[in-house]
């Protein structure tokens, strides 16, 4: 069952087409990578699914309901976390949690039960200091967790790595793995590297719409270029290895770098023996010889090339 639904979204600001047709769903259970260089148009796609911004023209669709810009029953199946949360710094993560619960009708009983399960998933459960004092890290995963608080069926997440050091963005990308098993999750972001750990469904969004989606790792199976590094042993090797490598009539490119040779090849599979059989007749000793496997950034430069 599809969780989202975007059919043929439009949106300008005055003259500015920033979304021209956007079209795509979000399968139930799965992590949805919404990648896009700056100004692409994330943001505003993230706060159309909230009904904050209304399309031009075009519909969204949550859990099967229509979203209705400024009436917005849809977003009870929605959890919504931006790339810096406020909160009331005089309290703590408890009593924030409790307030929230309170506001938005969650029985009493579940409040509690419900905020210590969560501020131990997010690892705050034994930090009883005032939220104002918390890192941004602290308070991205509290923001998780309130998130999390309507068990909601879709959890949004907008930029949530990006103003976070390599180990706040470690905490968040595994909560947000965690949290995977609980939501489905859309995450925008133009952190290439943030994607490929936790994503498993992709949609590149460039000039206006989503210009390829589907599974991360069939998309980068499609993308897989044939190409090889290898290094030599010391760098003068490396132009003499390129040098007989340029001769052979399957490869298409060898381009020394220091001691490494990047080399271009019609099809591994059939022409890689005869490249060691020639390191070995030319007795070129070396220190590396790797495949190169596909990366979610070759993909994303071919598409918005
Ligand atoms: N309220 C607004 N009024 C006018 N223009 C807007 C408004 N909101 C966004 N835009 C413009 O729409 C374009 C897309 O903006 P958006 O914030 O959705 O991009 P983004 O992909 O999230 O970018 P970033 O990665 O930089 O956050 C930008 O050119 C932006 O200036």
């Amino acid at each position: 069952m599809d969780i989202l639904r975007a059919e043929h979204i439009r949106k300008n600001f005055g003259s500015q087409h920033v979304l021209t047709d956007l079209n795509f769903s979000v399968s139930k259970h799965s992590i949805f990578g919404l990648i896009g260089k700056n100004g692409s148009g994330k943001t505003t796609t993230m706060k159309m699914i909230l009904g904050l911004i209304k399309p031009t023209s075009g519909s969204i669709y949550v859990c099967g309901e229509k979203v209705a810009y400024g009436d917005t029953p849809t977003n009870r199946h929605i959890g919504y976390l931006p790339d810096v949360p406020e909160f009331y710094g005089y309290m703590t993560a408890r009593e924030y949690l409790k307030l929230c619960g309170e506001i938005t009708g969650v029985r009493r009983s579940e409040i509690h039960k419900r905020t210590d399960e969560l501020l131990c998933l997010v690892g705050l459960n034994g930090v009883n200091r005032k939220i104002h004092s918390y890192s941004r890290g602290m308070k991205q995963r509290l923001g998780i967790a309130q998130a999390l608080l309507n068990e909601p069926e879709l959890l949004i997440c907008d930029e949530v790595t990006s103003a976070l050091d390599p180990v706040g963005r470690k905490e968040i990308l595994d909560l947000l793995s965690a949290a995977g098993k609980r939501a489905t999750v859309i995450f925008s972001t133009h952190i290439l590297s943030d994607v490929e750990r936790i994503c498993d469904q992709i949609g590149v969004l460039n000039n206006g719409q989503l210009e390829l989606q589907g599974p991360l790792n069939e998309i980068k199976q499609d993308y897989r270029q044939e190409a090889l590094q290898i290094e030599t042993l010391t760098p003068d090797q490396a132009p003499v290895l390129a040098a007989h490598l340029k001769a052979l009539p399957f490869i298409s490119k060898a381009e020394v770098s220091g001691r490494t040779v990047n080399v271009q090849l019609n099809h591994y599979e059939e022409n890689s023996l005869d490249i060691i059989r020639l390191l070995a007749s030319e007795s070129i000793p070396i220190l590396k010889y790797e495949r190169l496997e596909p990366t979610l950034e070759n993909v994303f430069m071919d598409v918005i090339r």
